[in-house]
């Protein structure tokens, strides 16, 4: 599934105008096997009564996704959208590392808002799903924190992790915030 994930994020970064030398560099060494990855395994269940995940983005590069029941919704031109499960395929999902790495080129990507839905308010059943994370090595020596390329001046340091963390989870989860990166 890493592996799986890194051919992905190589994928797109052959669509994106940032020369290939500053790619391991530019995504946290998360090409090259070096960055963060983890899998999560999520158990909507109808008998609790709350949205089954609060609209956020994800913080990484992308999300490898896989469900076979209804309930992921994204946000697109101001509104929701329902994903349909299909199952032969995978969802992919841009996170906020790439939002903020391409944001000053010439093909800025979006990370995608998502919630997944009450499951009882619409009648679902049980929802499972499974999800690998990419995102940066956290190694300090490794990897100073988030870049964003530049056409000109190359890549720029923009936030720390701990910075970069800290805004996400206070945006995303804390009451009366405005609840996105
Ligand atoms: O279960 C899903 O479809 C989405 C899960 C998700 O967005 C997450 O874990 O960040
Ligand atoms: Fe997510």
């Amino acid at each position: 599934m890493q592996y799986f994930a890194m051919k992905i994020l190589e994928a797109i970064l052959k669509r994106l105008n940032i020369p290939i030398e500053l790619w391991d560099k530019a995504t946290g060494y998360s090409l090259s096997g070096r960055g963060t990855y983890h899998f999560t395994f999520n158990h909507f269940r109808p008998s609790v009564r709350a949205r089954g995940l609060n609209i956020h983005k994800d913080s990484g590069w992308i999300t490898i996704l896989r469900s076979l029941e209804p309930g992921l919704e994204i946000f697109r031109k101001q509104e929701w959208i329902p994903i349909l499960p299909k199952e032969d395929n995978f969802i992919v999902n841009f996170g906020c590392a790439m939002e903020i790495l391409t944001r000053d080129t010439d093909i800025p990507v979006a990370a995608v808002a998502h919630r997944v839905t009450e499951q009882k308010e619409r009648n679902l059943s049980d929802r499972f799903s499974y999800a690998l994370f990419v995102d940066s090595s956290l190694d300090k020596e490794l990897c100073e924190g988030l870049y964003r390329y530049h056409p000109t001046d190359g890549l720029l340091l923009e936030a720390n992790f701990e910075e970069f963390l800290d805004n996400i989870v206070h945006k995303t989860y804390e009451k009366d915030t405005q609840g996105l990166y």
